[in-house]
Formats: structure tokens, C-alpha cells, sequence
């Protein structure tokens, strides 16, 4: 950018980089193709030590964590919610901070996910790779996916997902149909299948359509963001109980990023496995759905899985 101010989005026709919260009544900042120069640069990342550190587990975060959870399941069990996702924030010292090190093996561990480092004077520095995907869209033509449902990778050939994962995901994959209905057409609704996020396995069905005349961009994102991956269903009870209960400000973990209207295309990412750094300290961003069939013990046990993505490259 070629200032240090602060811009936004108004109406999602504006052309550039945005960056935007979890909360959607929070304004989306924008880095405007107008103030932006783009330069392109090839990174080698060879040489990447892979080294794991090991990371002690916070007993005092763990009980929270639990007792959320189970506040939550509790709620889900005595009222209309069905799903709510609940996450919590980690910190973690850093003791040689080296951002193109941490870029560079972001990169390296995480070749298909969308990695990226974002960072501007007023809010700080940002960095994450996503499996998921909030929107492509080039023209009218759109792409989204329902992406829920986890399961940690030991090289199962077949992995099995029990009926609470398949039930968790459908509801994703139901709700984005039915917000997509009245503004698409030609909903095309593929096989679900499992797809690789680093140590971890997603449930992921892929969706496509085209943008009815009538609709615009912001009501395409204003129907899909956030989703029941990262907020619950119905969604405006799970984010009222989110904001309510989780005890922390989300920020821009479970908002979404990307470009936005450059070459009449816009590509835009759930914003997961993140982590904003400051004072030499990470803060990493994990949760998970919960539904009535969860168990807060493998909550916890998914969100420490889910940290680690983020913990491999500190
Ligand atoms: C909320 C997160 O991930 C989301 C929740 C998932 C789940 O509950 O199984 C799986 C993928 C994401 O949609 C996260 O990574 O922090």
C-alpha cells in the first residue's frame, strides 16, 4: 500500500485485498488496487528445517475450553440450536521471530492450502493457511464448498467418519444450498468427499452456480459468510450465543480474505489455522462444531490438533 491509512469496504464493488472480521455487522478493511502496487516474487523454499517443537498444554485454557463446550451442548440440547462452532485463542512466545522463515515454511507445509502474511500498521500482522474456501467467483460463475467435519491423519487409506462429522457437514452443506437458492442458478451440489488440511482430514462437498441477474457480490457474501463451519445454524442464535459466551474477540479468525473484483474475478478464503503475532507473541486461533453428539474432551483434544498447524512452522 502506498499509505498507512485505514480503508473499507462499502458495497464489495471496490477493487483490491480484503480483509474481513468474523463479526459481518464489523466493516471489511480494504487494501485498494488504486493505492496498492503488486509485486510478484518467487520464494525458494528448500532447506526448510522441520523440526516440531513441543508445546506444553495450558490446564487452565483446557477447563475453559470444556466448560464451554459443555454449556454448549447443554444449550443445543434445550433449544432450537442445532450446531454452534466454539474456539478459543492460544499464546505462545516466540523466541527468534523471523516472518519470511515462518512465510517460507507456511509454504512448504501447506501446499494446498492458501497461505498468506498480512499485515498493516493499524491492526497488526496475520498469517494462516486455510483449506477452506468462502467464494470464487469469476464473471457470474461461482464456486463455494461446505467444509466441516474433522479427523486426524494417520495415513488411513479409508478414513471412516462416524454419523456425528457426516451430520455436522451435511448441515453446512443444507444451509449453504438453501441461502444460495433465491440468488443462483444452475446450484450444482457435489460428492462429498475427504480432503487433506495438513495433520488433519475435512469432510468437503464442493458447490457451483451462477449468480442470478438480480443478485450482486455483497448478497452472495452476505448469504455465505459465516457459514455454519464457523459460526452454527441457526446462525443468528449461534452467533449471538458465540458473542455471548466464548469470552474473547474473535477478530479476523473465521472472517475471510482474498482479492476482490481484479480481473472481474474474486477469490476469497475462510480465514482458519491463523495466527496474529505481536510482542514476539503468537496468538493462535482454534475451534470446532459442536452439535449434540459431541464430546467436550475431543473438543478440546480437535482445537490442540487444529493448533499444531500453526505450532509446526514457531
Ligand atoms: C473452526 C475451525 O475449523 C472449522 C471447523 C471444523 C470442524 O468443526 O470439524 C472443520 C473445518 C472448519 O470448517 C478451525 O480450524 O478453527
Amino acid at each position: 500500500m502506498t499509505d498507512d491509512k485505514l480503508h473499507f469496504t462499502s458495497n464489495f464493488k471496490e477493487s483490491g485485498f480484503v480483509f474481513a472480521p468474523f463479526n459481518a455487522n464489523e466493516k471489511a478493511i480494504l487494501f485498494p488496487i488504486e493505492k496498492s502496487e503488486c509485486l510478484t516474487e518467487e520464494i525458494k523454499i528448500e532447506n526448510i528445517n522441520a523440526n516440531e517443537n513441543t508445546f506444553l498444554v495450558d490446564e487452565t485454557s483446557k477447563e475453559n475450553h470444556i466448560n464451554i463446550v459443555e454449556k454448549t451442548i447443554d444449550k443445543i440440547n434445550k433449544s432450537e440450536l442445532k450446531k454452534v462452532v466454539i474456539s478459543r485463542k492460544e499464546l505462545v512466545k516466540i523466541s527468534d521471530f523471523d516472518l519470511l522463515e515462518i512465510y517460507k515454511k507456511l509454504l512448504h507445509n501447506y501446499k494446498n492450502a492458501f497461505v498468506y502474511c498480512w499485515f498493516h500498521p493499524k491492526v497488526g500482522l496475520w498469517f494462516g493457511a486455510t483449506p477452506e474456501t468462502l467464494l470464487n467467483i469469476k464473471n457470474d460463475d461461482f464456486k463455494t464448498m461446505s467444509l466441516a467435519g474433522t479427523q486426524v491423519d494417520e495415513g488411513q487409506i479409508k478414513p471412516i467418519w462416524k454419523s456425528k462429522e457426516l451430520e455436522e457437514q451435511q448441515l453446512v452443506t443444507d444451509f449453504i444450498e438453501d441461502q444460495l437458492k433465491d440468488i443462483s442458478t444452475n446450484l450444482k451440489i457435489n460428492k462429498t468427499e475427504t480432503i487433506k488440511a495438513g495433520n488433519l482430514l475435512h469432510l468437503r462437498t464442493k458447490v457451483e452456480g451462477k449468480l442470478s441477474e438480480k443478485s450482486d457480490l455483497k448478497s452472495l457474501i452476505r448469504a455465505l459468510h459465516p457459514t455454519p463451519a464457523v459460526c452454527g445454524l441457526p446462525r443468528n442464535l449461534a452467533k449471538d450465543f458465540i458473542l455471548e459466551n466464548e469470552n474473547y474477540d474473535r477478530s479476523f479468525y473465521t472472517g475471510f480474505l482474498g482479492e476482490l473484483n481484479l480481473d472481474k474475478k474474486s477469490s476469497l478464503f475462510v480465514n482458519l489455522r491463523c495466527m496474529a503475532i505481536k510482542n514476539k507473541t503468537a496468538a493462535i486461533y482454534i475451534g470446532g462444531g459442536i452439535t449434540k453428539d459431541s464430546n467436550a474432551k475431543n473438543e478440546w483434544q480437535e482445537t490442540v490438533s487444529k493448533s499444531k498447524t500453526m505450532k509446526k512452522v514457531l
